[in-house]
């Protein structure tokens, strides 16, 4: 008779939250009939994004938080069809403006804009995505409540955030929601557009989505599933 060994993962729980149905569908069909997974809504923006995740949180209990779509590379960082995987998740835009340049809450002591991520599942998910022909990049992603639209306001957070690799709009929100109950966390974009003047012609949304649905069929393998 074939044995059966049984791995306890760490992870027995994770909930997934993209901001819209499409990301919502890649990610699923990634999945596949992998167990232990809720992918849920969060709506667009940090703000919805953290009351939707902490709704969820308070309905049942998980292991993990991850905030998953779609996101913009910053050029030299993240291509376009490329796959970033965060080691810091950071409010770029919460802070203050001064004569000075821009404050973070940080400088200003009223809290924290950055989120630790989970430090060892982007260097696995990394390992396993090279069996794939997707570029994977580890590196600070960035939220914002207003995408990026202007060459300028790229080149002001490539300075303020060295190695900044891509932004969304949901990230913070789901991870302050996730780490104020001690979860740890992760956010996986795949590169639909690089950040800087908006051009939403150039998108390549269903080779992003494409991108994420492939992330997301070894992501089980990742948590040992
Ligand atoms: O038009 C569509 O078919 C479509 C399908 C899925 C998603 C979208 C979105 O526009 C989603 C917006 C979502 O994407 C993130 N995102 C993507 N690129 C950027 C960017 O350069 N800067 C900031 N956010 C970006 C973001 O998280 C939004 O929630 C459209």
């Amino acid at each position: 008779m074939k044995e059966h060994i049984r791995i306890d993962s760490t992870y027995p729980h994770v909930l997934i939250m993209t901001a819209v149905q499409g990301e919502q569908d890649a990610v699923l069909r990634g999945l596949g009939e992998a167990k232990g997974f809720d992918v849920r809504l969060a709506g667009v923006g940090p703000a919805s994004a953290a009351a939707r995740t902490a709704t969820a949180l308070t309905a049942a209990k998980y292991d993990l938080v991850i905030s998953a779509g779609i996101g913009g590379g910053f050029r030299e960082q993240a291509d376009v069809g490329s796959l970033v995987i965060a080691n810091e998740i950071i409010a770029a835009d919460l802070g203050v403006e001064t004569a000075e340049g821009f404050a973070s809450v940080d400088e200003l002591g009223f809290g924290s804009a950055r989120v630790p991520v989970e430090p060892h599942l982007p260097l696995k998910l990394l390992q396993l995505l090279k069996s794939t022909s997707i570029p994977t990049s580890i590196g600070p992603i960035v939220t914002l409540s207003t995408a990026t639209g202007t060459a300028n306001t790229c080149a002001e957070l490539s300075k303020r955030i060295p190695g900044v690799a891509a932004e969304a709009m949901e990230g913070y929100g789901v991870a302050l929601a996730a780490h104020h109950l001690g979860l740890p966390v992760m956010e996986i974009r795949a590169i639909s557009n690089i950040v800087g003047p908006r051009q939403r012609e150039l998108w390549k949304i269903k080779e992003a989505m494409q991108t994420l649905e492939t992330a997301f069929s070894i992501l089980p393998e990742v948590l040992h599933r």
